[in-house]
């Protein structure tokens, strides 16, 4: 089974503008509302591929039953956990004349001492050896920033594969337990390496000595300039693909739901990259957070893999 667990989701609010003036009342040209956070992200791209899932978590508040309704309809199985909190709408402005993607996200719900028990005695009992967990996503605000630390190891105990794309103290505390995969991007990886920038050369040997410590595979994402892939075996440098950008919210999250399914389906390294380059161009190609499908992923595959060169 494929876990994925999005402990803070979010309604997200896409707005498109066609230039948006700071101080002043700006009229949005249209509006979608996606169910979103990394995890379901996740979970959405890989029914797409025709993978099913199991996502968990916390929901709780007005949106809690609109948001079941449409996990439901999606043909995701909903494990969430009901809280007293009220789960966040997250708004993202796409401005189309200044060529930008802009994020607000609410820093979402406080969640009772019971409620993360329960979480945590049901992930106990459902995380199963050969199972794949996919961690995504920042924590509610008063949640301890260990966990995804003490989640992973949990998982592992179990014999099951842990996928990690997180941030900041969470994915610092996650790396202490050698999750199996991860995908940062390179501000990401910058920041948890203390650095404001890294060069293609830095990425590279980061990503290596990433594997080195035990994490099998580590996907860096660059936005529009491609991603580069470390496992044990090779580093493979993806080239960004040349797309019309809809909406970047989610990108990263496609490449996640790639390489997850590159895993089940045993795909060899470069075929994995392809994959996850494929997916993300097609979800920028997507509008909102709504998941790419695997016909759009299969047109930009044939270019994914052209763009792909073996880092020596
Ligand atoms: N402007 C773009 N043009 C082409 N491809 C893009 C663009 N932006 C993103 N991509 C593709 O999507 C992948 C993931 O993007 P990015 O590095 O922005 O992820 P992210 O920061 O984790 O995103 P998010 O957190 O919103 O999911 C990139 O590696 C690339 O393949
Ligand atoms: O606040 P977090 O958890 O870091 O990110 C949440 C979020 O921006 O991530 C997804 C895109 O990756 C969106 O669906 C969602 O709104």
């Amino acid at each position: 089974m494929i876990i994925t667990v999005t402990l803070n989701p979010a309604m997200d609010k896409t707005m498109v503008i066609d230039g948006i003036e700071i101080g002043e009342v700006n009229r949005a040209d249209s509006i979608r509302n996606d169910i979103g956070g990394k995890g379901i992200n996740v979970s959405k791209v890989l029914k797409s591929f025709g993978t099913d899932t199991l996502a968990t978590g916390f929901l709780g508040g007005m949106i809690e039953e609109p948001f079941r309704k449409e996990l439901n309809r999606m043909g995701i199985k909903d494990q969430f956990i009901s809280i007293q909190g009220n789960t966040r709408t997250n708004i993202k402005l796409v401005d189309r004349k200044n060529e930008t993607n802009t994020d607000i996200n609410e820093p979402g719900p406080l969640i009772s001492g019971g409620e993360i028990e329960k979480f945590i005695g049901f992930y106990k009992e459902t995380v199963k050896k050969g199972d794949i967990v996919v961690l995504a996503g920042g924590l509610p605000p008063n949640i301890s920033q260990d966990l995804y630390g003490r989640l992973t190891r949990m998982a592992k105990d179990k014999g099951a594969l842990v996928v990690i794309d997180a941030e900041g103290e969470p994915l610092k505390h996650a790396l202490v337990e050698l999750p199996d995969m991860i995908k940062p991007n390179e501000k990401e990886l910058a920041s948890y390496l203390g650095k404001a920038v890294l060069t293609e050369e830095e990425i590279v040997q980061a990503a290596r000595s990433l594997v080195e410590k035990g994490i099998q595979k580590v996907l860096v994402s660059r936005g529009e300039k491609g991603s580069i892939f470390a496992t044990e075996r090779s580093v493979f440098m993806g080239i960004g693909l040349e797309v019309e950008v809809k909406s970047t919210v989610g990108a990263g999250d496609s490449m996640v739901a790639a390489l997850v399914f590159a895993e089940k389906e045993k795909l060899s390294d470069s075929e994995t990259l392809a994959l996850a380059q494929a997916t993300g161009a097609a979800a920028v190609a997507t509008e909102g957070t709504e998941a790419c499908t695997r016909e759009d992923v299969e047109r930009y595959l044939a270019d994914a893999r052209e763009k792909i060169k073996e880092v020596r």
